[in-house]
């Protein structure tokens, strides 16, 4: 039987880097295509289109022609990904063609310059100070537009009443009857948010983003004199649901006579996408909000953001909330990071000297450090990175954070060290796993046949099992059989998922708006008194509950990748670390998973495969991150 994903016209060089799964069929269909339209028939040329088209599946914006072999991959593997006996390929292995070679190839390619067969020109070849970057044309274009569009927002600071602002910083940052404590980075990034068309509000999780976006929306009400339309925006349904129970409960505690209109939905649905990939709101007609804020940002695409910023009213304030440090978007781009490590080139808004000086000046003390230089360069470009943990145990924060800063030393003698909130342990030692597991599941399950939804969705937050993959001796699907059978063997029940059955932890994986269950959503099934089966998940005060047939696609969690557990916070995290071979396991990764934990994170796996992880950064390759880039 012939593979599919095997390209069958490929020959020499993109044959092997196909045989190889560094390249799949489509991207070389693309490529020959590509080459057949323009006439171009060199095979270094035509490898790297064909990696460019990769490059953006694997989430890169374009490729980085000087670092074609670092060419930064999601996992393939020598077999299917649910073959427990596979491995990661080593694309090392390749027969690379020389990256000189490539370039002038590329200079003088009727692909990037266009050719006598017609206007096609899809490629662009990029110069930038940190080397040549291969565009396919449409991104080029959209990171164009995006940066177009932020400067020209930069170009201009929205009129403020600076008394009033004032006022109701200090009425709103408070504590013991008094105003915080400067520097308070809180009131630094509402007083930006305040006095900026866009602003970054940056920070890993618990540090109070959605504290200060109701603060933000407060101040902004105060300043605007009418009601204010509020559209609050996320990338899943999921985290869209969770805003705006947050914020509407922060903005409520605060004011609740707050003359706000808050309505949250996934940015899809905000920009009014249509069947064809059309959107209802777009350069030609605008969004009516006063304010709009997204979270997860670091979550949202290139492609999303650039109709999201095409349809913003240009007197829109736009406040962009996430942690940059996470993982990004499954798609190209990662436009929140870059936005944060994008130099600034506007001038600081004076009026933050006036209203939030004693911030920018303050020396640092216990909570929280003065400003820096870099800190001060942000600023000017409206980004407030928030540092102090409001929600997680200060080991969790210094083991994050040596993780995010690329320490191993540090994150090594953090995870010897153990103590109360983390744990360190061998990729065979299962006890204590195995421990939490089976409490767990035996608490949900004692909570869900006694009818209490609400405790049992509390109990299935008080571990969680995260792996790095799916398949494979370290993925979801190995350890979630593993862990059911720890269940079924200490319960003395096997476990039947193909039924309904108590205490069944559950996980939806498409979005049904109907019922408003997200994908992502994680539920529980509960017995009600009168014996019926229901799923429950977690809807602000009160459970939501529905019958577990309703919900279209859903799963039974024991285990789940780190990718899927972004947004969410668990009790207990027990990371699984793959192999140091494995191309997942990155700084990202690792910080992705240990900030779902607030109180114990365990860590299995080996040194090696834990100072691989730290030392290796995902590089999404872009050109948003850089001052100015130059087509050739
Ligand atoms: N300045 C503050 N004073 C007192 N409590 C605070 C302050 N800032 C945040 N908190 C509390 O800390 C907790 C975490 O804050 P918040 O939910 O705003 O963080 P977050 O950054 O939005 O987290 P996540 O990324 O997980 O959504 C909340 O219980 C919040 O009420």
């Amino acid at each position: 039987m012939t593979d599919a994903r095997v390209a069958q016209r490929g020959k020499g060089l993109l044959r092997t880097f196909n045989d190889a799964k560094m390249l799949s069929a489509a991207d070389v269909h693309v490529a020959l295509r590509l080459g057949t339209l323009a006439g171009e028939h060199d095979e270094p040329v035509l490898l790297a289109t064909a990696l460019a088209v990769r490059a953006v599946r694997s989430g890169s914006v374009c490729l980085e022609l000087n670092k074609i072999r670092d060419f930064p991959v999601e996992e393939i593997w020598t077999g299917d990904d649910a073959d427990e006996g596979a491995e990661p390929i080593d694309t090392a292995t390749l027969p690379w063609p020389d990256e000189a070679a490539v370039a002038a190839g590329l200079r003088a390619s009727p692909l990037v310059l266009g050719g006598p067969n017609g206007p096609l020109r899809p490629l662009r070849l990029v110069e930038s100070p940190e080397g040549e970057l291969l565009y396919l044309d449409r991104y080029f274009r959209q990171e164009q537009t995006v940066r177009k569009l932020l400067d020209e927002r930069a170009q201009t600071h929205p009129d403020v009443d600076e008394v009033r602002l004032r006022e109701d910083l200090d009425a709103l940052f408070r504590e013991n009857g008094a105003p915080t404590r400067a520097p308070d980075r809180q009131r630094l990034a509402a007083a930006v948010a305040a006095t900026h068309c866009t602003s970054v509000l940056a920070g890993g999780p618990g540090t109070g983003k959605t504290h200060t976006v109701a603060r933000v929306l407060a101040l902004l009400a105060g300043q605007s004199g009418e009601r204010l339309r509020v559209g609050l925006a996320a990338p899943t349904g999921k985290a869209a649901a969770r805003l705006q129970e947050s914020v509407a409960a922060q903005t409520n505690a605060i004011d609740p006579e707050t003359k706000t209109d808050l309505a949250a939905m996934t940015l899809h649905r905000m920009l009014g996408w249509r069947p064809g990939g059309k959107y209802r709101y777009n350069a030609g007609n605008h969004l009516p909000y006063d304010v709009i804020v997204v979270d997860e940002t670091s979550m949202v695409s290139l492609t999303m953001m650039c109709r999201l910023l095409e349809a913003v009213r240009p007197d829109t304030r736009m406040v962009l909330v996430g942690d940059p440090d996470q993982l990004a978007s499954v798609d190209a781009g990662a436009v929140l990071a870059d936005l944060v490590a994008r130099p600034a080139t506007g001038a600081e808004n004076p009026v933050l000297a006036r209203v939030v000086g004693a911030d920018l000046a303050a020396p640092g003390n216990d909570d929280e450090p003065a400003l820096r230089g870099e800190d001060r360069d942000r600023l000017r470009g409206g980004v407030v990175r928030l540092s102090r943990g409001r929600r997680f145990n200060a080991t969790i924060g210094r083991l994050a954070d040596a993780v995010r800063d690329g320490l191993p030393d540090e994150v090594i003698a953090i995870l010897r060290a153990g103590g109360d909130a983390v744990s360190f342990v061998g990729p065979d030692d299962w006890d204590a796993v195995r421990g939490d597991v089976v409490a767990t599941s035996a608490a949900v399950t004692a909570a869900a046949l006694a009818g209490n939804a609400a405790a049992a969705l509390k109990q299935s937050e008080s571990h969680r099992l995260l792996c790095a993959h799916r398949g494979g001796q370290y993925g979801v699907s190995w350890w979630a059989r593993r862990s059911m059978e720890w269940v079924s063997e200490a319960s003395g029940h096997a476990l039947d998922p193909s039924r309904w059955y108590p205490g069944q932890p559950l996980l939806v994986t498409a979005n049904d708006h109907d019922t408003k269950i997200y994908n992502g959503d994680t539920g529980v099934v509960v017995r009600r008194a009168d014996g019926e089966l229901v799923a429950a998940f977690a809807r602000g005060d009160e459970p939501f509950l529905l019958h577990p047939s309703r919900l279209a696609a859903v799963q039974t969690v024991y285990a789940m990748t780190i990718h899927r557990s972004q947004g969410s916070q668990y009790d207990t995290v027990s990371v699984v670390v793959p192999g140091e071979e494995s191309s997942l396991l990155t700084r990202e990764l690792l910080y992705t998973a240990i900030t779902r934990a607030q109180n114990h994170v365990r860590i299995i796996g080996t040194e090696e495969s834990v100072r691989a992880g730290v030392s290796k950064q995902v590089l999404r390759a872009s050109g948003l991150q850089l001052a100015e880039v130059r087509s050739v």
